[in-house]
Parts: structure tokens; sequence; C-alpha cells
């Protein structure tokens, strides 16, 4: 008797499953530098101002400005030089009037001192400095407080922390933030045909990939990403590999087995253990499978390379950067024309690879349907999203992309 399937899940109700599978990550406070592509956990407020105290903005002369009234070239302004001030001097040296102070770039203004005229429109005296130009109040001053103020909330809970975040967030002296730690994700390929890159290749095998793609694309978003040896189809194979890593890891994505054949390793050892293996109305990645193994968070994907990593990209992905604390966890979409007619399965939704280019109109699907296509994975920066009822684009037909890269 042929297997009844059950009504297979639609993709919107699938990623709202396994978004709520994997859970907040708790937040811990992480040094800055280990803070690229987390999110910020609390509002914070500044320690200090910024800049911290007056300073100059070029190298010269720090002077009062009704001192220079009239300087020209031909009719230059003479002032004794009093200090030096290098970045990095911390004693405060008031200027007195009809005096200048040589200061550098970055050093505290001294009190008394209203303007810096900067070294070219003088003679760069050391003793004495002959000043050529006239120079309005306040030229090359960075004021106190110009860019924050003491105390003021600087950056809200939710900030995704980039490069400009981190650096402005050290320099107001922080060296620790309440981030939302990374994801510890675990992966496990199966498959008995599975041979590692870099070793001899046997008629009937193939190269373990999927691994390579999954650890990519959690490490893209920030994630930790532990990739095991893969295993034979041997359910007492896949249990050992598994144990002494289930305690650590916030998730665990395998790929593979998770089909109709005679040797679905991983159906077989996780189905009654906690994984329930189910069919989502998508192609390519139709077959899946997700559920808490000894405590931790599976997401089983299917074997095919594209099916692998499509469903990372619509079921995992979102998850992991949701559990993170990321405000938006979906990819950029556009609308677009196809350059090409295509064929989709009536009642699943098909994502197709393409590319598409900045500011044009059209979108080029690259390569066909097949889940083993990986060249065309590789050539695409975009897929191409057909719904469930829809079965025919034309060519010229409106699709709608999710952008994979800009
Ligand atoms: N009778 C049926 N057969 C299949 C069905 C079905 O519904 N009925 N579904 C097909 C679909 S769709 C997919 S997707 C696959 C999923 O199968 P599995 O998850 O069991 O995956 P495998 O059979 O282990 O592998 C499929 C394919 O992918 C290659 N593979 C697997 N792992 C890797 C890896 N880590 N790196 C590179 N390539 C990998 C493997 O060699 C196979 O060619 O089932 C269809 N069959
Ligand atoms: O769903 Mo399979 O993923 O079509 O190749």
């Amino acid at each position: 008797m042929p297997n009844t399937a059950t009504r297979p899940r639609s993709v919107d109700s699938y990623r709202a499953t396994i978004a709520a599978l994997v859970t907040d990550l708790p937040i811990e406070r992480l040094p800055v530098a280990d803070c690229l592509g987390l999110v910020l956990a609390e509002d914070v407020t500044a320690p200090i101002a910024l800049p911290p105290f007056d300073n100059s903005a070029m190298d010269g002369y720090a002077v009062r400005s009704v001192d220079v009234v009239g300087a020209s070239e031909d009719n230059p302004v003479e002032l004794p030089v009093s200090e030096d001030i290098p970045a990095g001097r911390t004693d405060v040296v008031p200027l007195l009037p009809g005096t200048a102070h040589r200061i550098m770039t970055g050093a505290p203004v001294p009190p008394g001192a209203d303007t810096v005229v900067q070294v070219e429109l003088t003679d760069s005296g050391v003793e004495h400095v002959r000043i050529f130009a006239a120079v309005a109040l306040g030229t090359h001053l960075r004021r106190t407080g110009e860019d924050v103020r003491e105390g003021s909330t600087v950056m809200h809970s939710g900030t995704v922390l980039g490069p400009a975040q981190l650096g402005f967030l050290a320099a107001l002296g922080l060296s620790h933030l309440p981030v939302r730690r990374r994801p510890r994700v675990l992966i496990l390929s199966t498959g008995t045909e599975l041979v590692e890159p870099g070793k001899p290749l046997t008629h009937g095998q193939i190269y373990e990939s999927n691994s390579v793609h999954i650890a990519a694309a959690v490490e893209e978003i920030g994630g930790v990403a532990t990739v095991l040896r893969s295993v034979p189809d041997d359910v007492e194979a896949l249990y050992k590999t598994l144990e002494p890593h289930l305690h650590d890891h916030d998730l665990l994505v395998t790929t593979g087995g998770v089909s109709a054949g005679a040797y679905e390793v991983v159906k077989d050892a996780l189905a009654g253990e906690g994984v329930e293996f189910l069919k989502v109305a998508v192609q390519p990645g139709g077959p899946q499978g997700f559920g808490t193994y000894m405590g931790l968070p599976v997401v089983t994907l299917p074997g095919n390379p594209v099916s692998a990593a499509l469903s990372f990209e619509l079921f995992v992905r979102p998850a992991l950067l949701r559990a993170m604390g990321r405000p938006n966890v979906d990819r950029k979409r556009v609308t677009a024309k196809s350059t090409a007619a295509m064929k989709s399965p009536a009642g699943k939704k098909q994502y197709r690879r393409g590319f598409h280019e900045a500011g044009s109109v059209q979108a080029v699907p690259v390569g066909g349907p097949g889940s083993h296509l990986l060249m065309a994975f590789a050539q695409s920066n975009c897929l191409i999203e057909i719904p469930e009822d829809v079965t025919e684009v034309a060519e010229g037909g409106e699709v709608q992309l999710l952008m994979l890269a800009p």
C-alpha cells in the first residue's frame, strides 16, 4: 500500500515552527572586539563626553584670536611660544595673553586659548612664531561634548553592532558590551557516499560539501559552527558522533538521511527520539525534520546540496538571527521580470537560483530547478520565488526575488 502522506506544511508555517524551536540566546557581557555582528541587549549611556576635552583639530599654535587680528603675509604677528603641547600631555598649562603654545592634533587646548592657527599659516617657529593670517575665533577647536554629551543615551538596545558602532563604543571607553551571545551550531552531514575534500574519490562516492556551506552560512551571520566528521548511514555511528557535543551547543543541523529510502540514517536515529519528520510545500527542500534530541534543538535538512542550503536559508537562518535579537531577519525583496520562462510544481513554493544586477529590472534564472546544480547556485546572487499557485512564469513575467548578496 502506498504511503498516505499528510498534507505538506507551508513555507511560512514551517519557518515559524523553526523560529520557535531556537530560543533567545542569553545576554552576556563580551569584549567589544568579540561583538561584531551581535545585537546590543541594553541601551548605552555615555560614561564620558566626546570629545572628553577641548582639543586641537590641527597641528599648529593655540592662541587668543584677538592676538592675531590683522595678521597677514605682509604684516605677520609674532608671538613668543611658551609651551609645547603634544597629544597626550595631561597637565594643564594656561595660555597667557600675547603668547602662543605650539599644539598638535588631538592635544588639549590650554585655558585662555580660543583658536588654533594651523602650522601652514606660520613660520613653524619654536621659540617665537610668526603668524601670517588672521584666524577667526574658534577655528580648529574641537569642543568638549560636541559629538556626545556625558550621560546621554547614545545607542539603543537592538542595535546591530558593526564596525562603526564598535569603534564608537570603544571611544567611549567601554571594554565590554551586553549582547546576546553567538549561537553555537553543531553540524553533522550523513551519507556513506561522502568523502572529505582532498581525499581520493572512488566511483559511487562524492565529496562532502553540505557542512562547508552550512558552516559558512552560520558564520556569515555571526554564529559559531562546529562541524563534525560526516557519518555513514549507520544509526549507532550517528549517536556516537553526536554524544560528546550535545550539551554545549544551541542547535544541531544535520543534512541527508531524511527522505523515503532504505538507509535514512537521520530519520532512523531521531524519529521517536523527539524529532518529527514531515514534508514542506517547497521545492527544493521538501523533506524536513525538526525537534529536540536529548535537550538539543535539531533541524534535519535534506541531503541534496541545494536543498540543504535553501532550507538553511529559508528556515534556519531567520531562526538564528531572531534568537540573536536581530530586528530584521528577512532578506531584501526585489520585484523583477524574468528573462526566461519557468515551470513550477503546483502546490509548492519553488525557489530558482537567479542573478539580478542592482538597478536592473531583470532577473536571469541561473540553471534549472534541480537540487544538485551547485555551480548554478554558486553563480547566482538571488532566489527567484515562485508561489504555490503559479505553475508557469512567462518570459518577461514578474517575479519576486530574495537577494542573497548585493
Ligand atoms: N522516493 C523518494 N525519494 C526521494 C524523495 C521522496 O520524496 N521520495 N525526496 C527527494 C528529495 S526532494 C530530496 S531533497 C532527497 C532528500 O534525501 P535525503 O535527505 O535522504 O538525502 P540523501 O539521500 O542522503 O542525499 C540526497 C543527495 O544529496 C547528496 N548529499 C547528501 N549529503 C551530502 C553532503 N553532505 N554533501 C554533498 N552531497 C550530499 C547525496 O549524495 C544524494 O545525492 O531525497 C529525494 N529522494
Ligand atoms: O526537495 Mo528536494 O530538496 O526537491 O531536492
